[in-house]
């Protein structure tokens, strides 16, 4: 199975970053990708709520989703839309924050709303409170294709393996990771606990990432790692995308999840070990 992975540097301008996003796609499919891949909020980055009130739309309405569901028709592909940030009929005003997998007549095969939200205060300079725009998921969700099942998860997510778990009990042999992962616990985290979720799980993991300094016309600009990886069930990373926005291909084959799953069945050997004694 050929894969993309389409590194992003989203502004917070939709109409723009989904050109961008389009133009990637076209690459990766010239280039043999049958299953693509974009980051989490690949139709905007943003730190402004008013901004995201004015430029974002429902999932009925949005146009970043009805565009790269028409692609994937026409280029008869699959496609994963790492995350979406999606105006709600919530009350509060919180946004959604969605994948969605694609198959290749166009359909949404699947829907998955980030469960953990990263409210962090990372330095005295650096913090965040995800929980205040968008509001959590609660249901984790496995997707079934013909190349393999993906047990589907969003950035912070990668910090909760008992998601993980779960996924690759219920039968995932691909975790899937589109990230806007913050420059310092990137440079700190990203890759062992990318390599851990895979090695842990005896599954690829797919981790499509958004990129570098995001342009924004209001609020303060973000800054992101990228970094899109690719690690194989063994724990190699097969694809390091480094800093720069574009589209990288590379075959994976399942038997490597297989093979890994042979050799350490842990994945078999769960055991109970109830409430933990004090
Ligand atoms: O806010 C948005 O527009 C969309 N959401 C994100 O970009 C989220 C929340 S700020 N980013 C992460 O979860 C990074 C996690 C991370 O960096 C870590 O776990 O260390």
């Amino acid at each position: 199975m050929r894969v993309g992975l389409c590194q992003l540097n989203a502004s917070d301008a939709p109409p723009e970053n989904l050109e961008r996003t389009l133009e990637m796609l076209r690459q990766g499919v010239a280039q043999g990708a049958r299953f693509l891949l974009t980051p989490e909020v690949t139709n905007c980055v943003s730190a402004d709520r008013d901004h995201q009130r004015r430029v974002l739309s429902t999932e009925e309405d949005d146009a970043t989703l009805t565009a790269i569901r028409a692609f994937a028709l026409e280029n008869s592909v699959w496609i994963l839309i790492g995350s979406l940030a999606l105006k709600t009929e919530d009350a509060d005003g919180r946004f959604a924050n969605r994948s969605f997998l694609i198959g290749p007549d166009g359909a949404i095969r699947a829907r998955y709303d980030k469960i953990h939200m990263f409210d962090v205060a990372i330095s005295d300079r650096e913090s965040y409170r995800e929980s205040a725009g968008f509001r959590p998921g609660a249901q984790a969700v496995l997707a079934t294709t013909p190349f393999g099942n993906l047990g589907l998860s969003i950035c912070y997510d990668l910090r909760f393996p008992s998601l993980y778990r779960g996924l690759a009990q219920a039968g995932a042999q691909i975790l899937t990771v589109p990230s806007a992962f913050s420059p310092v616990t990137g440079e700190a985290h990203w890759e062992v606990l990318l390599r851990a979720r895979a090695i842990e799980n005896g599954a690829f993991v797919l981790a499509p990432a958004q990129t570098g300094t995001h342009r924004a016309s209001e609020g303060r600009a973000r800054r992101t790692h990228g970094h899109s990886m690719v690690v194989a069930p063994w724990g190699e990373v097969l694809l390091d995308a480094g800093t720069e926005p574009g589209v990288h291909v590379l075959d994976i084959d399942l038997a490597a999840v297989t093979e890994a799953r042979q050799r350490v069945p842990s994945l078999e050997h769960d055991r109970d070990f109830g409430p933990v004694e004090e």
